[in-house]
């Protein structure tokens, strides 16, 4: 049985402020009061598994347990079937430069590793998100969406974040970078784990 979420009140567990956009958007709708982890000045757990829904489960129950709140954390990235479904997982650690993050660097190793290997067109990717809703008991919920197409070269747009403007979506001449916030939630790996967090948790 699936968990309902009945409170009012959410921390999202994440410190990407283009994930805190594009959730507290998914969110609004249905009332639901969202603080950031941010916010509460909690710290950033260290991401030591490898899979999408273990780190996300690192990252739900620790502002759960620290805010005594239920949290819902988002873990993501990009695979490319060239490159063995890399950076995936590691899709942040690939733009970690020890100052910060420089994506359109870790975008450029992606294209020149593709390059390398000559692999031929289209450069499938998908982009995959996992949702975990954690509560302050231990209890959690997961959710996985994700969305297919190509890394595309060079990077078209501004909109979005990330690795956004070199991925286009199957059916669409735009990169995610191009397209506005409505267009992407209405396609994009993260709604589609946010309505199966709907469907399970908040209308269940
Ligand atoms: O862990 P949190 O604090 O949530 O933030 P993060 O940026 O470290 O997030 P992840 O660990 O889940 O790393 C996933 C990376 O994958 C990329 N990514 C995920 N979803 C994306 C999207 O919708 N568009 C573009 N890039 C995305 C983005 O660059 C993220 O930094
Ligand atoms: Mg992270």
């Amino acid at each position: 049985m699936v968990r309902r979420f009945t409170g009012d009140r959410l921390v999202i567990a994440s410190h990407n402020a283009g994930k805190l956009r594009e959730i507290a958007a998914l969110v609004e709708p249905f009332g639901v009061a969202c603080t950031s982890a941010g916010d509460l000045g909690l710290a950033e757990p260290e991401e030591t598994e490898s899979t999408f829904a273990g780190n996300a489960r690192i990252k739900a129950h620790f502002a759960a347990r620290e805010s005594g709140l239920p949290a819902l954390s988002d873990d993501s990235g990009i695979e490319v079937e060239a490159l063995d479904n890399a950076p995936g997982v590691y899709t942040a650690d690939w733009a970690e430069t020890g100052n910060g993050r420089d994506f359109p660097m870790a975008m450029e190793k992606v294209w020149r590793l593709l390059e390398e290997k000559a692999a031929p067109e289209p450069r499938r990717a998908r982009f995959v998100c996992t949702l975990c809703l954690a509560w302050p008991d231990g209890h959690d919920e997961i959710f996985r969406g994700q969305v297919s197409g190509r890394v595309v070269w060079p990077m078209r747009g501004e909109q979005g974040f990330g690795f956004d403007p070199v991925f286009q979506p199957d059916g669409h001449a735009e990169t995610f970078g191009e397209m506005d916030p409505a267009q992407k939630h209405a396609m994009s790996h993260r709604a589609e784990a946010f309505r199966l967090l709907v469907d399970g948790c908040f209308r269940g």
